[in-house]
């Protein structure tokens, strides 16, 4: 996490809020989704897979009374590998450090064991760290019986300041919500200057991009065993200034040469797909034409090898 500078002696408003909040709630809970509508535009990665998110993504809302910082962390889970212990620990530092937690749970599966454990989790929290409950996707149960005794359900749940349902798709009171974060933090003036999206690296945003398309569309056991490294972006020699082109060559990581060759396709062609998309994605996110070098590569059990996690960036 960046350590903020409030500026000593700044012109901000009196009554100006900033901060950082940080959305946490089981895989597929919707809180990428979420992050993105609070934003406003597309920093974090979303996708039909649980546990896409493994970087600290930042979004930053800009209010004119406020300035929220978003954490956007990967899901809170039961560690069953050495990976999974870290995305934890990753976590809990992240939680130790924020100034409100959102707590999302998705408004069309009843509480579960998953919930029950990040509960507990924040209830160890600092107590002055406040928990927002956010019930997500309410869309998805047109109900409002339901929505509501899926509330009860989350009130009973945890010593929450505030329950507030939303629907990130349907941009239903997520103005609300952040009203409620933003109310939360310390006074203070804004952190980053305006217009300022995320701070992640480049090269940290493109490899998500890559391994977002990677995913869309492969057997469940695949994303665990997926990690994008970026290995170099350089714009390439002699090309005119109206004429630009970036390399990009990325690392697509998997455990087994069977899963290599899910990745790749018969004769290369879902490859293909994957380079395809993530390049025309790749693009709009660093606004000039890129050639995607993709490579598949197998990194044996790399999530129970410490020094291969390091390698990958973990
Ligand atoms: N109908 C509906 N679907 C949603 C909403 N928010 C998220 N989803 C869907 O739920 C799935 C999971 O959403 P994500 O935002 O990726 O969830 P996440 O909690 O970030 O997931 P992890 O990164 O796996 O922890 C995706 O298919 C989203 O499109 C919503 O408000 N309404």
């Amino acid at each position: 996490m960046p350590t903020p500078s409030h500026a000593p002696g700044g012109t901000t408003p009196a009554e100006f809020r900033s901060g950082f909040a940080c959305l946490v709630g089981r895989p597929n809970a919707g809180k990428s989704t979420l992050t993105n509508a609070l934003v406003g535009t597309k920093v974090a990665i979303t996708s039909g897979r649980p546990q896409t998110t493994r970087h600290a993504i930042r979004g930053i809302v800009h209010r004119t009374d406020a300035q929220l910082v978003l954490v956007d962390t990967p899901g809170l889970h039961r560690p069953r590998t050495l990976l999974g212990q870290r995305l934890n620990d990753v976590v809990r530092a992240t939680l130790s450090e924020v100034d409100v937690v959102g707590f999302c749970m998705p408004a069309d599966e009843p509480v579960g064991r998953g919930d029950r454990f990040i509960a507990e989790e924040l209830s160890r929290l600092p107590k002055r760290t406040p928990v927002v409950a956010i019930l997500t996707k309410t869309d998805k149960v047109g109900d409002a019986d339901r929505i509501g005794a899926r509330l009860l359900d989350v009130a009973g749940l945890g010593d929450f300041s505030d329950i507030v349902p939303v629907s990130a798709i349907r941009s239903y009171q997520v103005d609300v919500l952040a009203d409620v974060l933003a109310a939360r933090l310390p006074t203070g003036p804004a952190l980053y200057p305006g217009g300022e999206l995320t701070d992640e690296p480049e090269q940290v945003m493109v490899a998500e991009l890559v391994r977002e398309a990677a995913l869309e569309g492969v057997r469940d056991e695949l994303p665990h065993s997926l990690a994008v490294v970026v290995e170099e972006m350089i714009p390439r020699e002699g090309r005119s200034p109206q004429n630009p082109l970036l390399d990009v060559r990325v690392n697509v990581f998997v455990e087994r040469p069977s899963q290599k060759a899910i990745v790749i396709g018969s004769g290369g062609s879902r490859l293909k797909t994957v380079g395809t998309r993530a390049r025309g994605q790749i693009e709009a996110l660093l606004g000039t034409p890129v050639f995607l070098d993709l490579h598949v590569k197998v990194a044996k059990d790399w999530q129970r090898d410490p020094r291969q996690l390091r390698r990958l960036g973990f």
